[in-house]
């Protein structure tokens, strides 16, 4: 469903500035994979989502979704085939505008311009339908402005819109990060649950090891714009945090002693 190969990215070549944010990305989804990204900062997990999404052009590589090569493909045409939720939850939602018009906006996404129609009668039951499924009570809603629901609300209407239109591939950047506990738990089972009924190909980054581990059948560990771990099935439900905090810990070891060696 979804393809990188040999993906390289490095912003500001050949200056002082100059950051390899990927290096030889090599990855393969297959449908309904749910992949978690950990990393440290800088590690290249926000560039790999920009990529698929179409936001960062390549220096080499191809990215294939659903058997098409998009590499050269602009986002807004791209946004057919990619739902992403970001970690602000302000920056999925138009605020000002109400429930109804936001998640009419949403299934009109990729769609071509001049072909709105109003919201009709039978479209406000459909959304309230999808609503429900939230169980936060949105579907009694619909007239309300956005930007008066609360951070986890938003966010949980952030992911139903991003998968309305039955993307090929969900992108999930640190979604939860910005909410408290409760409702981090709460947009998380809700991940779990939307990605299971749509059997959604969906990679998500978190910072969060233990949700890494909980949700999803694969994980995939980046350091300096490498996947340097990549493990699925029992190997991954039968990891541990420490595990994991011990790979980054040897990871950064092998790091200093390689540079140490190159010296
Ligand atoms: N638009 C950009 N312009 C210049 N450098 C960039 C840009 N985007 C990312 N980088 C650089 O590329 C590298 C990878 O960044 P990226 O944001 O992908 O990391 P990340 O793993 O998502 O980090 P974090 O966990 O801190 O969000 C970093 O060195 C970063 O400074």
């Amino acid at each position: 469903m979804l393809k990188l190969q040999n993906v390289n990215k490095t912003f500001f070549p050949n200056s002082v500035n100059e950051r390899v944010a990927l290096s030889n990305i090599d990855l393969e989804l297959g449908n309904g994979d749910f992949v978690t990204v950990i990393g440290s900062n800088g590690a290249g997990k926000s560039t790999v989502l920009n990529t698929i999404a179409g936001k960062v052009s390549p220096d080499t590589g191809i990215v294939d979704i659903a058997g098409r090569n998009v590499t050269r493909m602009k986002d807004y045409k791209r946004a057919t085939y990619v739902g992403r939720v970001f970690q602000d939850p302000m920056a999925g939602t138009a605020p000002d505008l109400t429930i109804e018009q936001n998640m009419a906006l949403a299934e009109r996404r990729g769609m071509r311009r001049g072909l709105a129609s109003g919201i009709t009668k039978a479209k406000r039951t459909r959304f309230a339908d999808e609503l429900q499924v939230l169980e936060l009570g949105l579907e009694n809603r619909l007239s309300a402005k956005v930007g008066l629901l609360s951070g986890g609300q938003r966010q949980a209407l952030s992911l139903l819109m991003a998968t309305f239109s039955q993307p090929k591939i969900l992108l999930l950047d640190e979604h939860t990060a910005a909410l408290d506990p409760e409702r981090a738990r709460l947009v998380t089972d809700l991940t779990e649950k939307v990605v299971a009924e749509q059997e959604l190909t969906t990679l998500m980054v978190t910072h969060n090891m233990g949700q890494a581990l909980e949700v999803g059948n694969r994980l995939i560990m980046m350091h300096e714009g490498r996947i340097i771990l990549d493990v699925s099935g029992t190997e991954k439900s039968s990891m541990t945090v420490e595990d994991l905090l011990a790979q980054f810990t040897n990871i950064k070891n092998a790091t200093v002693s390689d540079r140490t060696l190159l010296q």
